[in-house]
């Protein structure tokens, strides 16, 4: 029996790399199919093989799972935010990074089109980048006259590492994923894509080796509608509120109009930022108002 992981599926065979780097092809054991259980790319599994013909055993437990693209273990999700054009939003990084969270998995920020900026909007943007960081994100903001440095400080970061990118449309996902490996070939600007749309409808996830990383060739889905978990948890996925909430008066406490609350007191003192703030708050009345909903999300692990 060896192991390896799913790098692509195609068809009902899934291709399967090895330490060795080779890949070899399997079928899925039709036991999977009873059972519901589905072989993903970025599993590890069990398998046996010879000359491209073979079994998957046995899936290995999931760190995490997306749901678009469909794929498992992800290290790092890169959330590709434009500073214009379209204008950046907080509150939509705000739910890319609680949707993350919820599927435990790894954010990145990387603010794109930051060459677009006056040097006034781009000291914004500094302001705004070290939002991110000083709650703990690791954050890429390129220099204003877009260099390739921060392709060098995001390669780095990805280093062997499984990646996915996600991120509002327009926000220059495929135009990043070009930069990282040109052999990609990914189509950009919203005229190419809408000419070719069509021709791989039927296209799955592949993970792609760039440099010393695998790097999902479909970008993630970018909106989630649904947050698919009780309200109470919302503050879990806010690490600037989970640092300070031990000090709330009352255990339990929602961080909106209780007294002595510990994260409305940073608030007051500036240490908890307006705009998450603002995020929490919107995202509590979302979920307030959402009607129960089966699994849609995630966290099907
Ligand atoms: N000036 C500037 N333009 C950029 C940058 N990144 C992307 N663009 C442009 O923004 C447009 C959208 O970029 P894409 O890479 O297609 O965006 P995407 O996120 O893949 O978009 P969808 O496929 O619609 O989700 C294209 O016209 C790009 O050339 C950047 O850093 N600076
Ligand atoms: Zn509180």
């Amino acid at each position: 029996m060896k192991t390896g992981r799913i790098i692509r599926s195609l068809s009902g065979y899934y291709d399967i790399q090895i330490s060795s780097g080779e890949v070899q092809r399997t079928r899925a054991r039709g036991e999977f199919r009873k059972s519901g259980q589905k072989p993903l790319v970025g599993d590890f599994v069990d398998f046996e093989s010879e000359n491209d013909e073979g079994l998957i055993w046995k899936i290995h437990p999931r760190e995490n799972v997306l749901v678009r693209p469909p794929i498992a273990n992800i290290d790092v999700a890169v959330i590709v935010t434009a500073l214009k054009e379209p204008d950046f939003a907080p509150n939509l990084l705000d739910r890319q990074l609680v949707a993350l969270a919820a599927a435990r998995v790894t954010p990145l920020i990387y603010f794109t089109k930051s060459d677009l900026l006056t040097e006034s909007e781009y000291i914004h943007a500094t302001e705004v980048l070290n939002r991110y960081l000083k709650i703990g994100y690791t954050t890429i903001l390129p220099s204003i006259n877009n260099t390739n440095n921060n392709f060098f400080e995001l390669r780095s970061e990805l280093r062997g590492k499984v990646a996915v990118f996600m991120g509002q449309t327009g926000a220059g996902k495929s135009t990043l994923l070009n930069h990282l490996s040109p052999e990609l070939g990914l189509e950009t600007g919203v005229v190419s894509k809408a000419l070719s749309r069509g021709k791989h409808t039927t296209r799955q996830v592949t993970l792609i080796q760039v440099d010393d990383a695998l790097i999902a060739d479909t970008p993630g889905f970018s909106s989630y509608e649904v947050f698919d978990f009780p309200v109470e948890q919302l503050a879990d996925y806010f690490p600037e509120f989970v640092a300070v909430r031990q000090n709330c008066r009352f255990r339990g406490c929602l961080h909106l109009n209780e007294p002595g609350c510990a994260v409305k007191e940073s608030l007051t003192l500036g240490a908890i930022a307006q705009s998450r703030y603002n995020s929490y708050k919107a995202f509590y009345d979302l979920i307030k108002s959402q009607k129960p909903r089966y699994k849609t999300d995630n966290r099907n692990i």
